[in-house]
């Protein structure tokens, strides 16, 4: 069996860590199911006694109020600080929904981390006003949400997982093992089991549940993921996911068709407004009910498995059977209409042994998903309510269910209405449940602050525990191991019954295709949910309703398989880079070969199913590279070549700025932005540059690329940028007030290309915030990097000195400053700032707080290299000018976006629209 994961987490935090929560070095009472005392648990729990004498406490019942969050964190940070103004003591950890065949936890857990005493950044916050507010200064608060699930007829494994992370104990006992549990302590629960294991609970962990209302679980449930995550809702017809972008103002009423056991159909018109306006007794408890008597199967998921190799024919009765193989026409009923479930049966001289269970149970999964559909349907009508949101166990992301459901909605609609399904289905009464404690925070959150994120493991388990929880990462390393030779059954496309047995015969079809009907029922397609409260949509967005940060669309297969190709064939040199990064140690060769494996699983899932993790782009699938390189503690692989390369180019930055302070204002202008394009080749991510690498030096390559820079570019609007810029004739343009400069690559691409660029303007009077990464991705330049770049260049450049100077760049030359040198207050700034992200591309809907803030003053953006001007943001439109520069290092791409051809350049320049 495997190890257990637990996947869909609720991160709150700064940038994200770790998934799996720690494990603390508690004694057990009876059996402690999880690893001792690893690594990271305990650097997570001696920060928190450290930490702990600051934080103020109450005899109160600890709660959780992220109500105005606020990141407090410095560039060397890994997780910045969150400040929670309005959090008045200790958090709790845990809710629970205990169904009638699973029980499903949502718990929080927090982590600190040291306050952020950087006065580099302080003073770039000055520069920017970006204030603190009334913020407390205690060093708090990052945390996650974790979700996990559990089979009810296992539930001592669920009370073992409880108390091995001690999460029936307040924050106190959790991190303080040495203090008392609380006696009166009480946990959040809905669902029946909630009063049948009560006593349970009590004797096993000391606990009392305090038990919510269901509906009121389910609807704060799904109004928080409608409301927060943006792919949360989509439709499923003839095997194809659509996810629906619900608008927050559209989204009452709605009805919330829950099917478990039972079924209960409940009007939604807003937070906490619900009616139960009907439901049925035939449910996912008749199913699995009727289906145990009927086929001897053992479990839920063997019986919808059977269903899929089943032909419903040759037991339901068809409108064709009726009628001599002919249509009923009149009223629109083909031969293929079952006329009446399980109809044959009757006529027939047959015992039950006669009758294939794959048959039967296809039969019975028709018969109560049409009748769920139809009941809904009919109800949606009695209220006039168009949307309908399936959710509940009973679906459990099985593709024909799902089908048929919609099938029913839209035969009986006439296709006035669509069915629309969760991602997160399962998981909404125990969400309900952990907001029902009284002061949650949750219901602040927006959709910006909320990221999701796939781990290893959690596209396939989606969030149920198989056994101990994974401790540290050479668990997660060694699951890995065995999870890929067992991974091959789960990842590659499951094998499927000729078409016709399942689709066909029924009442209508629902064209399922084959290849999509998986076997592993429970694949829930739910990620990690990292809840990060300082993110924000980048304010200079024209129109956030119509960004889409991806350019190129995966849904198009031809081009989803050749960027896979491509990320596929880049993957060796990759693990290369990260092996060696670590130093080549047998343990990093361990964890490069898990990480490619990991990889190269996600890769082989987005294959077969595109939509599982959500609606998908090419920006995704770099993003997804590098976070599954961090999930194996890769944390810079590119980190010495960066280095190597920006040396390089600082040794040559003095001669090119001499060259270029020797030209003309217009033949400047020009040099510097072909300076930019040629400087953009340095870029480990493309294969035609890697091994362009193989054959010269950082030098050599950057001149051939200068002299290559051929106007008219591909895409070239410089004359109008040169006109914004330098005016025509007398009339001479106001410089503009802020730029923000997206710099991409480490080495030359950054040196000698953005940073004379940013002279430039800072020469011309304009600010200049250079907006870098706040993770590495490939060799991108960071935001923690940056400022000793600066420091080096401005050795040589006194425009960069003064400027660096002035925006609290130099550290030293700042002491100076406020020493009281009053003449750097005229000067033009020169500022760093982190971007929020850690990949080679960018979501503007999702920026840091500090980019949000250094935004609302600026009226010039320049968005550099194919990732964050090509692959992202391509067209996207802004209120402010935009440059948007790029060499374009990859054939197909050149050909599809630019009708060109490899290392084309693009200057596309637009002005405020
Ligand atoms: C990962 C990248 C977006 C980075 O490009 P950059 O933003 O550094 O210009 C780019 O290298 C890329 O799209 N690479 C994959 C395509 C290829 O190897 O041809
Ligand atoms: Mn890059």
């Amino acid at each position: 069996m495997a190890t257990p994961t637990e996947d869909p987490v609720l991160e709150i935090d700064g940038i994200k860590g770790e998934e799996e929560e720690t494990v603390e070095n508690n004694k057990p009472i009876d059996k402690v199911v999880g690893v001792a005392g690893e690594e990271s648990g305990q650097g997570e729990r001696d920060m928190a006694l450290s930490a702990g004498s600051l934080i103020h406490r109450s005899g109160s019942r600890p709660q959780l109020d992220l109500s105005k969050a606020a990141i407090q964190g410095n560039f060397e940070e890994r997780n910045p600080t969150i400040l929670l103004p309005n959090q008045s003591d200790d958090i709790f950890h845990l809710a629970l929904d205990i169904g009638g065949s699973l029980i499903k936890l949502v718990y929080f857990s927090r982590h600190e981390d040291q306050a952020s005493n950087d006065m580099r950044k302080k003073t770039v916050k000055e520069r920017l006003g970006i204030s603190n507010g009334n913020r407390r200064s205690y060093p708090i608060l990052g945390g996650r949400l974790h979700f996990v699930k559990f089979e009810t007829s296992k539930i001592n494994d669920c009370l073992d997982f409880i108390y091995s992370k001690q999460l029936h104990h307040g924050m106190d006992s959790h991190w303080h093992s040495e203090l008392p549990a609380d006696d009166n302590a009480v946990i959040k629960a809905t669902g029946g089991g909630a009063y049948k294991y009560a006593d349970l609970f009590k004797e096993r962990l000391g606990v009392s549940l305090d038990k919510e209302d269901e509906m009121n679980c389910l609807v704060a449930g799904a109004n928080f993921l409608l409301k927060a995550i943006r792919h949360e809702a989509f439709t499923h017809v003839e095997g194809q996911k659509e996810f629906v972008q619900i608008d927050h103002n559209e989204l009452f009423p709605y009805l919330l068709v829950n099917i478990g056991s039972g079924v209960s159909m409940i009007k939604v018109d807003g937070d906490g407004k619900f009616q139960r306006v009907s439901g049925t007794n035939v449910g996912g408890g008749t199913y699995w009910g009727l289906g145990k008597l009927l086929t001897k199967c053992k479990s839920f998921d063997e019986l919808l498995e059977l269903s899929q190799r089943g032909d419903n024919r040759t037991i339901d009765m068809l409108v064709g059977d009726i009628y001599g193989g002919m249509d009923y026409s009149k009223i629109g009923l083909s031969a293929s209409t079952i006329a009446s479930s399980f109809g044959k049966a009757i006529s027939e001289n047959k015992e039950l042994e006669d009758y294939r269970p794959e048959d039967i149970s296809l039969s019975l999964l028709r018969m109560i998903s049409y009748n769920i559909g139809q009941i809904s349907y009919l109800n949606a009508i009695r209220f006039g309510i168009k949307r309908i949101f399936f959710g509940g166990f009973f679906i459990r992301g099985h593709a024909y269910t799902m089908d048929t459901i919609s099938f029913a909605v839209h035969f009986w609609s006439k296709g006035e209405m669509q069915a629309m399904f969760l991602r997160h289905e399962g998981f909404l009464g125990a969400l309900g449940a952990f907001m029902s404690y009284e002061k949650h925070g949750l219901d602040v959150l927006m959709a910006h602050q909320l990221v999701e994120r796939f781990p290893m493991g959690a596209p396939y388990t989606g969030g149920k525990i198989h056994g101990p929880p994974l401790g540290d990462l050479n668990e997660k390393i060694s699951w890995m191991e065995k999870f890929v030779q067992k991974g091959t059954e789960i990842t590659a496309p499951v094998p499927m019954a000729p078409p016709g047995t399942t689709g066909l015969g029924g009442f209508e079809v629902p064209l399922s295709k084959g290849g999509i009907l998986r076997s592993d029922a429970s694949a829930l397609n739910v990620g990690v949910l990292h809840l990060v409260p300082s993110l924000e949509v980048f304010p200079l967005l024209a129109d956030l309703k119509m960004y889409e940060p991806n350019t190129i669309d995966l849904s198009d297969h031809n081009e989803l398989e050749y960027w896979f190709t491509v990320l596929s064939e880049h993957l060796l040199d990759l693990v290369d880079k990260a092996v060696a990064s670590e130093g080549g140690t047998d343990d990093a060769k361990r964890r490069g070969d898990a990480f490619a494996r990991a990889f190269s699983a996600h890769l082989a899932r987005l294959l077969e199913e595109p939509a599982a993790y959500g609606k998908l782009g090419l920006a995704n699938l770099l993003e997804l590279r590098e976070e599954c390189l961090r999930e194996f503690q890769f944390v810079d692989a590119y980190r010495s070549i960066k280095q190597r390369e920006n040396e390089a180019s600082l040794a040559v930055l003095p001669d090119l700025l001499m060259e270029l302070d020797s030209m003309s204002e217009e033949i400047r202008l020009l040099t510097l932005i072909e300076g930019v394009l040629a400087a953009n080749i340095f870029d480990w991510g493309a294969r035609a540059c890697v091994d362009l690498y193989h054959k010269g030096t950082i030098i050599e390559i950057y001149r051939m690329s200068r002299n290559k820079m051929q106007r008219p570019w591909r895409v070239d609007d410089f004359d109008v940028f040169k006109e914004r810029m330098l005016g025509s004739g007398d009339k001479k343009p106001a410089p503009h007030r802020r730029a923000l400069l997206f710099v991409d690559n480490a080495g030359a691409d950054v040196v000698l290309g953005m940073l004379p660029l940013a002279r430039e303007l800072l020469r011309r009077g304009t600010e200049v915030v250079l907006v870098a990464n706040s993770l590495p991705a490939l060799n991108d330049v960071t935001a923690m990097e940056l400022p000793d770049i600066v420091a080096e260049a401005a050795k040589h450049c006194d425009i960069l000195r003064r400027a660096a100077e002035a925006g609290g760049l130099l550290v030293d030359a700042m002491i100076n400053t406020l020493d009281g040198c009053k003449e750097n207050s005229c000067l033009v700034p020169l500022m760093v700032v982190e971007n929020g992200c850690g990949s080679p591309c960018i979501d503007l809907r999702q920026v840091s707080s500090d980019l949000a803030a250094a935004a609302k003053d600026a009226d010039l953006i320049i968005l550099e290299g194919m990732g964050r001007a090509l692959h992202t943001n391509f067209n996207a439109q802004f209120k402010c000018d935009a440059l948007k520069l790029a060499m374009v290092k990859n054939q197909r791409l050149a050909e599809k976006l630019i009708n060109g051809n490899i290392y084309d350049c693009v200057c596309r320049y637009e002005p405020a629209s």
